[in-house]
């Protein structure tokens, strides 16, 4: 169903939204991260984990740089849905590899408040995982942290408590293909 008042508004949004990074600000980044999960993990043949659907294009960049042995699952885990602010978490897909023993690498596009995160590693754990290693590309600075103790192993970039969109990341399910962070206009 077409629906030009609807393109013009989403259009909008991306006009007005402020570049927290861009295209090139981020692959750097991801390429950093790759870096460092190589060093960590080559030898561990683990379980890389993208969570859906905001995982799929960090996962997707981060997978093709990472160059040891591994296998790829994924889950889909939501508690915003197509919100600006979560509610209950909704398990959509679990993951089909067993996790018994093996080493995990969760990849998630943004660690928020958390309580997405420790809800799939509480998951991860219950199913006998020998070792969970946790990859988001994006940390959000504020107070409002599920577990303000928990930092994950690897971190892209630290944005402002601002909602983002791009890079995997939904305005109302929308510009998840947009090229960058960005920010929406006041918020
Ligand atoms: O740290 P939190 O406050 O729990 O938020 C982070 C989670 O929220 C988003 O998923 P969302 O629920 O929007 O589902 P989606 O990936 O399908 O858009 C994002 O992809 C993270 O998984
Ligand atoms: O700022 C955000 N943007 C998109 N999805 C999200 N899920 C948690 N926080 C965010």
């Amino acid at each position: 169903m077409s629906n030009p008042e609807l393109v013009d508004t989403v259009n909008d949004i991306l006009k007005q939204a402020d570049c927290l990074f861009t295209k090139t600000e981020v692959e750097l980044a991801i390429n950093k991260m790759a870096n460092n999960i190589n060093l960590e993990l080559h030898d561990k043949n683990p379980i890389v984990l993208s969570i859906m659907n905001g995982g799929l294009i960090f996962a997707g960049q981060l997978l093709t740089q990472l160059n040891f042995p591994l296998h790829i699952d994924y889950c889909h885990a939501t508690r915003y849905r197509g919100e600006m602010s979560g509610g209950e978490l909704h398990w959509k897909a679990l993951p089909q590899l067993a996790l018994l023993d093996r080493t995990v690498l969760v990849v998630d596009d943004i660690l928020d408040e958390g309580h997405t995160l420790q809800a799939i590693l509480n998951a991860i754990k219950a199913q006998g995982a020998e070792q969970v290693y946790t990859a988001v590309l994006l940390d959000k600075q504020h107070e409002r942290k599920a577990n303000p103790d928990y930092k994950p192993d690897f971190v892209g970039l630290t944005i402002p408590d601002r909602y983002v969109f791009g890079y995997g990341m939904d305005y109302k399910e929308y510009w998840r293909n947009a090229p960058g962070i960005y920010a929406v206009k006041d918020h």
